[in-house]
């Protein structure tokens, strides 16, 4: 069978990289109905389907109806199976002859894209019937393991089998790592489950090439790509490091690509089912309020089945360059099966926190993705040329190359017909309406252009030395024609030499020289044989001889190994002291930071007592100098009063005195006239009320004053009234006099001499002994000007009125005596009649004026 398959005629590669402009293609799966009454979706035959709005179903919407076509409808009956064989089938099939193809479901969340997608072990979805597919397609035509190694460039290059063979060797027997591993998670349901293989095929495999598969899976969760098979590291402190997230690149065939993530090469379903499900497993997903297990994120998962042609011997894959391969006969095709995260309206939902902040993320990549195809579609349509946003989000700049024309796209819209997701439903079938109007250019499977191995084929051409070594024909001409030349040739075929005739010599001769040259050649076979049986014994030799090393170098490699172990130990041990420290160090640094925001919390509050305080001296300072001014200005202020007080004083003493004086004359007077027979009182003292002069500063005392005359006195008094008087008009609001309380009587100016009594409105009565008897007596409670014609009268300050007169009446007192009748002395200046005639010179300012009592009235 293998040496069947080497003698093949070589095919020519078919490959031209020809171009077919295709429609996305929208396949559309209703879920059953959890109740069939309340649903607003139904199949109607079988590419379209009927969606009703009912009243007030969605925006308060009238009803209303819409009917979508797409390439075909999966009512709620249809099985994983149905689905497969329609949509992915055809897909698996250009996968094998080395297209790209991207299938995506798409949906509202819990409307079974994973079901549909993923599946259950005894229900498989469409990924796991795409593996059982590819292998039983490919079962016989795979490449060795690790033939085709990928070259971080999102191609492959081809290895020689020495070093594929190496590889296989170090996959068997791993060394230990020092690093562990990601932890392992229970076995998933698929693999604890038997599961059920679809047993499908389809055509395309050719024996002229040699076929292997590798799958990678990555999720785009939160805008950020992560690979799901990447192993996770760990540090011995700070246990596994959180997983790194992938780059986005563009190849030289303009195809997008994961950069530097992990594409695993499998030979079976079930290696290939581990690889699934050891991605599934880290895959995030989280319970909502709709799905008991709603996909966080989108997730990708990626088949490429690389194919190279058989070598001669129909067991290998030709090196490129060396067996005259052409550089871009090695072809690799991709099929990308992409389960999108559902759109989710938080409002149904009820996620919260991190849930939010994901389901934010799912609904913009998935806006971004209808964006895309929607000025896609418009480009296409209306010849515009608006920038498609792919790298608006990671999904759609993975997209990009798919939806740019290189590819095939399927999409099947999952939906949920309940009659309450109706807005979301419609929106959805919007979209896939949408899309099924943009199409994309697909270009057919083409050979990837690989650069030559850097290693090429380790062992030297055998048969070409041979060949030299032995004179052989060994020219690229014989090698390349399709009958394999023998590596041990003696020469030509025998040409036809029977012996017809005993006597045929020329036969003979040229039998025997054919024979010769075989001999010949045999010879040199033989010794070339030869040579190389001593070379190889030599070379034997000399490995025996270094095997004898052996034991010393196993023995150095022992102790190494021990030291290792030690070392290991010893490293442990100290991972563990440091993880101690570590600990240590981190409740030290807590407590400092405790300790330190202690001491901050203690400093601010202790400064805010010495800013208070400050505050408060500042302004106990600002209130002391205020009441040191408000005391300077009372000072000031009493200073002033008692200056004014004292010149009032000064002032009356005088009056007093110059009074004093003009009492002492005239008593002096009538003294040394008469001597009275009782001795008379000293002169009362008489209230004046001045004004206040001017505020002056403080003088000193006066010159002893020289005993004034009469005249001078009455001068001086005259003069003080003018000067009272005057200071009066100077000063525009002279201060009232003080009330006088006392019972005050004036006699009138007019000729009926009649006597005014002033009486206080409250009526005091003060019972005074000196209460005349007067025959013609009025009294008023409030002085007018024309009740006296001689003084002036000036309000008091109590409401009152004070008289100022322009006459004295000097009230003596005599001696009441023991019952006698009083007489009182002659008086040279009471004159019947002419009584107070001289008052002008006497005194020109009273308060009180008594009509001089007649000592009978007395
Ligand atoms: N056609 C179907 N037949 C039977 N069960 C289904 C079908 N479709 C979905 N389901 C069930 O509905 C539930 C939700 O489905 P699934 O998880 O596939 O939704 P989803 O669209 O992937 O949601 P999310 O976007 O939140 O991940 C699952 O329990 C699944 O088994």
């Amino acid at each position: 069978m293998k040496g069947q398959r080497g003698k093949t005629p070589r095919k020519k590669f078919a490959f031209t990289g020809t171009s077919v402009i295709e429609p996305v293609e929208v396949y559309c799966r209703i879920k059953p109905a959890d109740d069939s009454n309340n649903v607003c979706l139904k199949s109607v035959g079988d590419n379209q389907v009927q969606l009703m709005i009912p009243a007030d179903g969605y925006r308060n919407a009238q009803p209303r109806e819409f009917l979508y076509t797409f390439q075909q409808v999966f009512d709620e009956t249809s099985t994983q199976k149905d689905i497969f064989d329609v949509v992915s089938l055809p897909l698996v099939e250009d996968l094998i002859a080395g297209r790209n193809t991207l299938l995506f479901t798409y949906g509202v969340t819990g409307s079974g894209k994973t079901y549909t997608m993923t599946g259950t072990p005894v229900d498989q979805g469409i990924l796991p019937r795409c593996l059982d597919v590819v292998f039983n397609t490919i079962e016989h035509h795979q490449a060795k393991k690790y033939v085709f190694e990928p070259n971080n460039q999102n191609g492959f290059r081809v290895q020689s089998e020495a070093d594929a063979m190496a590889k296989l060797q170090a996959d068997i027997m791993p060394c230990p790592s020092v690093v562990p591993k990601t932890p392992k998670k229970d076995k998933c349901e698929f693999l604890k489950n038997p599961r059920l293989r679809d047993k499908s095929k389809v055509e395309g495999v050719s024996n002229q090439f040699l076929y292997s598969v590798f799958v990678s899976y990555v999720e785009v969760y939160n805008n950020a790509v992560y690979d799901l098979l990447e192993e996770l590291t760990s540090d011995p402190i700070i246990g596994y490091k959180a997983q790194q997230t992938k780059t986005i690149r563009e190849d030289s065939s303009k195809m997008m690509y994961i950069h530097e993530c992990k594409e695993v090469e499998v030979k079976n379903p079930d290696e290939a089912f581990h690889v699934i499900y050891q991605g599934q497993n880290r895959r995030r997903v989280a319970r909502t309020a709709l799905n008991e297990s709603s996909s966080r994120s989108h997730s990708v998962f990626n088949i490429r089945i690389v194919q190279g042609p058989v070598d001669q011997s129909g067991e290998e894959v030709m090196h490129v360059g060396i067996d005259g391969v052409e550089a871009n006969s090695i072809c690799v095709g991709q099929l990308s099966l992409v389960d999108l995260a559902g759109s989710e309206r938080t409002v149904r939902t009820k996620n919260m926190g991190e849930q939010l902040r994901e389901a934010s993320n799912i609904n913009n990549t998935l806006m971004t993705l209808r964006n895309c195809i929607d000025i896609l579609r418009e480009n296409q349509k209306f010849g515009s040329s608006r920038i498609v946003p792919y790298r608006d989000s990671k999904l759609t700049h993975l997209f990009k190359s798919y939806l740019e024309g290189d590819g095939k796209i399927r999409m099947v819209v999952c939906v949920n017909p309940a009659a309450n997701e109706v807005g979301e439903t419609l929106h959805v079938m919007k979209f896939a309406e949408i899309t099924q109007e943009v199409t994309i250019q697909r270009i057919e499977g083409r050979f990837q252009e690989v650069p030559e191995t850097p290693n090429g084929r380790l062992y030297p051409n055998l048969e070409e030395e041979f060949r030299s070594d032995t004179g052989s024909d060994c020219t690229s001409s014989s090698r390349s024609t399709t009958v394999p030349v023998p590596l041990y040739d003696l020469g030509p075929q025998f040409p036809n030499m029977e012996l017809v005739h005993p006597s045929d010599d020329s036969t003979l001769k040229e039998l025997h020289r054919f024979l010769g040259i075989r001999l010949e050649k045999r010879q040199r076979c033989v010794e070339v044989a030869r040579q190389k049986c001593d070379d190889f014994r030599s070379l034997l030799l000399k490995v025996e001889k270094e095997n004898s090393y052996l034991p010393v170098l196993e023995k150095e490699v022992f102790n190494l190994r021990r030291e290792n172990t030690n070392l290991k130990q010893d490293n442990l041990n100290i991972n563990k002291e440091l993880k101690e420290l570590q600990q240590e160090l981190r409740a030290i640094n807590s407590k400092l930071r405790s300790s330190e925001r202690q001491l901050q919390e203690k400093n601010s509050l202790i400064r805010e007592a010495r800013d208070e305080k400050c505050q408060l001296k500042s302004d106990y300072e600002t209130r002391i100098q205020q009441n040191e001014q408000k005391f300077r200005q009372q000072e000031y202020d009493r200073q002033k009063l008692e200056y004014k007080c004292r010149t009032y004083l000064q002032e009356k003493d005088r009056k007093l005195n110059i009074l004093k004086n003009l009492v002492n004359e005239h008593s002096s007077e009538s003294s040394t006239s008469t001597t009275p027979s009782v001795t008379p009182k000293p002169a009362r003292k008489l209230r004046t009320f001045t004004t206040p002069a001017p505020y002056t500063a403080p003088r000193p005392d006066p010159a002893p004053r020289k005993p004034v005359t009469r005249l001078a006195a009455a001068r001086s008094l005259h003069n003080l009234d003018q000067v009272s008087s005057s200071s009066s008009k100077k000063d525009p609001a002279p201060p009232p006099p003080p009330p006088n309380p006392r019972h005050r009587r004036s006699k009138s100016s007019s000729a009926a001499e009649t006597w005014l009594e002033h009486k206080s409105q409250d009526h005091e009565e003060l019972g005074t002994l000196f209460q005349p008897k007067l025959k013609k007596k009025r009294s008023v409670t409030k002085l007018t000007e024309k009740d006296t014609k001689e003084g002036n009268v000036l309000p008091t300050a109590t409401g009152g009125c004070t008289m100022v007169f322009n006459e004295v009446e000097m009230v003596r007192r005599g001696n009441p005596g023991n019952g006698k009748k009083r007489h009182s002395p002659p008086n040279q200046h009471t004159r019947p009649g002419s009584d107070w005639t001289d008052t002008d010179v006497r005194c020109g300012y009273a308060i009180d004026g008594h009509k001089r009592p007649k000592p009978s009235q007395i």
